[in-house]
């Protein structure tokens, strides 16, 4: 065999399954084609991820390829039998198949291929047992099995290496092997195995056990009720079984009825803190909270709102369309904890919506907090949170932005929420495994449930959102040339319902106590930041170089710190450029193939941001320039397509 036979074999792959989608040239080198990759004159690799590969492959045609390392055709819509019912690919290390529409067995040959050390099937339809063969795939490190439709036991395989497994949501049954007791019960989830990690199995008699004793007790005869349950057993399992479900359904309701709860009463802690000090408080004093001389020195006179003796405090630009009485009194909900303290949805009783930071851990004196949030409310933006209003006491410091109704992008990355009513569906409509098999994701997506619990965020979302972020932050550093914004990461992009981005926190490192440092930008934190308080433009940089990280692959940066302690920016940066594709981005990303040469752009961007010395990071504005610039060869490039396919349709017509 040799690159010819090569390229005879991957053009009869075409044939058959990528036909209108491979625009390969024949008359060129295999080497030069979508995917392939060569080595010593051989194809070594085949990448062709979500490219809308279609129906079954021949035999032939993988067989042929027998140099391959890398065959990754995994988020397609291949069909048929496994294609590797013959030993033939002797080098092949890496076989990414996962969610295309496989059916049939896993066939025992795939043994064979002894120098598999990443194997993926998950997301297929493959029934049939796992085969013993896979036994002989001494240097297998991962193998993914989840969802399919494979049955019977695991076998009892003595993979030293292995260490990435996952089995669930298949109709598995039996005990879970002794070598795979060691994966999480995440590893199972869904299946009928029992034992280690999942709950211990039923009867410790193993089922030969039950069926000797069975055999035992009828004389041996013929085996009539063999392993049955008795009447009084089967009673018990299902009665138990219906205690269990309605103790569930109990602690379902109950929980859903307490985060109700909480919705509403979260602001009254504020109250009780706002009302009670402030009684204490001389009258000098409060006449000094009401828009005292150290604000007109900054900013135009600040508006103060006056309900029953208590003050906001707005400013210029908004008008003081509520008081105090009406914050306290709005339905409240929290949004989350963060480093500088609690923040609250709290809709008020005239239907304006806000967002308040009830502020811990200030040590500034009621002068310097006073003139920073002046300055912090003087930073006006489009892309930034508008900071509304604030309240000053001793025991209570709040701040009043803008709600931004769809809340973070990190939420939007990575929160998988459960929402009750699923929960309940998977419990009483045909059973978890049913459910999972029988809806497809994108018709439960389509009836307003999110299965992943992720929004899918297009391209244009991502590349929208990120050059807002960017503008934003660009904005705080012109505003001084040592100003920085200190805490950027995904939980302070936040949303309007239109998707628009704008940066929040701005300022408020400047406010922070010496406390809130510690947790702060854990996975964001540029490497010379040893004390978080020491916050500097180009580490802005760093943080928003893995924030454009998050965007492109989809990772959470805090959970990509794995067990060696590499995160999101050594992990993208381990990978070289030609594997991002494969390797790093986002998979919901795969299906804009034509937009892979700018999304390598983005993310070479993003590592150069995220350069170990500071120096070597580009400026926020040169940032936000080669974005312009991606995004405009984008559109240039895309009004070229336009304007040829209008010549062609009028040439046609000719
Ligand atoms: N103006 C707002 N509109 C809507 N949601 C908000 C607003 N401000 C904050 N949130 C939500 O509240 C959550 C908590 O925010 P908060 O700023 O208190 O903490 P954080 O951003 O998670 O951490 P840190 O304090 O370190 O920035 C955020 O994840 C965000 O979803």
């Amino acid at each position: 065999p040799d690159l010819a036979a090569d390229g005879a074999a991957l053009l009869a792959l075409r044939a058959a399954v990528g036909r209108s989608v491979l625009t390969w040239n024949a008359s060129r080198s295999p080497c030069t084609w979508q995917g392939v990759e060569c080595g010593s004159g051989r194809v070594t690799a085949l990448r062709l991820p979500g490219v809308g590969l279609i129906g079954p492959i021949p035999v032939a045609a993988v067989r042929n390829l027998s140099a391959l390392r890398t065959l990754s055709l995994r988020y397609n819509a291949l069909s048929g039998v496994l294609p590797f019912d013959l030993p033939g690919l002797p080098e092949l290390r890496n076989l990414y198949l996962q969610h295309n529409r496989f059916s049939g067995n896993i066939p025992p040959a795939l043994g064979s291929v002894r120098n598999l050390i990443r194997f993926n099937l998950a997301g297929n339809q493959l029934s049939g047992e796992i085969p013993q063969e896979l036994n002989n795939l001494t240097r297998l490190r991962t193998l993914y099995l989840e969802n399919n439709r494979l049955s019977g036991s695991i076998p009892p395989l003595d993979l030293p290496n292995l260490s990435q497994f996952n089995v669930s949501f298949n109709p598995l049954k039996a005990t879970i092997p002794s070598r795979f007791r060691t994966f999480p019960s995440s590893a199972f989830l869904s299946t009928g195995l029992c034992g280690r990690p999942l709950q211990p199995c039923l009867s410790d008699i193993p089922p030969s056990a039950a069926l000797g004793a069975a055999g035992r007790d009828n004389g041996g005869g013929a085996g009539k009720g063999k392993n049955k349950l008795s009447g009084g057993a089967i009673a018990g399992i299902a009665i138990g079984s219906a205690a269990f479900i309605l103790i569930l359904l109990i602690l379902l309701i109950l929980l859903c009825r307490r985060s109700g709860k909480n919705r509403t009463s979260s602001l009254e802690a504020v109250e009780t803190r706002v009302k009670q000090p402030e009684e204490a408080v001389s009258a000098s004093e409060q006449d000094n909270q009401v828009g005292g001389s150290s604000q007109a020195n900054i900013r135009p006179a600040p508006t103060a709102a006056i309900g029953g003796g208590k003050k906001l405090v707005f400013f210029s630009g908004a008008r003081a369309t509520f008081d105090l009485e009406d914050l306290l009194r709005a339905s409240a909900e929290v949004l989350g904890k963060g480093t500088f303290g609690t923040t609250y949805k709290a809709v008020l009783e005239m239907g304006i919506t806000v967002a308040v930071k009830r502020l811990k851990d200030v040590t500034l004196t009621e002068e310097d907090f006073r003139e920073k949030v002046e300055v912090i409310g003087a930073i006006d933006h489009p892309n930034l949170v508008p900071l509304r209003a604030y309240y000053y006491s001793k025991d209570e410091k709040l701040l009043v932005y803008d709600y931004m109704p769809l809340g973070s992008l990190s939420a939007l990355l990575h929160v998988k929420e459960i929402n009750c009513l699923l929960i309940l569906v998977v419990l009483f409509g045909n059973g978890p495994e049913s459910f999972w098999k029988e809806y497809d994701v994108k018709d439960m997506e389509s009836t307003g449930y999110s299965v992943s619990g992720r929004t899918p965020l297009s391209w244009e979302t991502r590349t929208g959102i990120a050059l807002a972020a960017a503008y934003g932050i660009e904005y705080i550093q012109s505003t001084g040339s040592s100003t920085s914004h200190g805490n950027i990461k995904s939980s302070n992009v936040l949303l309007t319902k239109s998707f628009e981005a704008h940066v929040s926190d701005h300022g408020l490192a400047l406010l922070a106590g010496p406390s809130s440092s510690s947790t702060r930008i854990v996975g964001y934190r540029a490497p010379e930041v040893t004390d978080a308080r020491m916050i500097s433009q180009k580490a802005d940089v760093y943080s928003f170089g893995v924030l454009l990280m998050e965007l492109l692959s989809g990772k959470a940066p805090a959970q990509a710190l794995n067990d060696e302690g590499i995160d999101l920016p050594r992990w993208v940066q381990s990978i070289v450029p030609e594997e991002w594709a494969t390797e790093v981005f986002d998979p919901e990303l795969l299906r804009y193939q034509t937009l892979e040469e700018d999304m390598v752009q983005f993310l070479q961007l993003a590592v150069d941001c995220t350069a170990q010395h500071p120096d070597k990071r580009p400026s926020m504005t040169e940032v936000v320039a080669r974005m312009k610039v991606i995004q405009t060869s984008r559109l240039k490039s895309l009004s070229r397509e336009q304007h040829n396919s209008n010549n062609s349709i009028e040439v046609s017509s000719d």
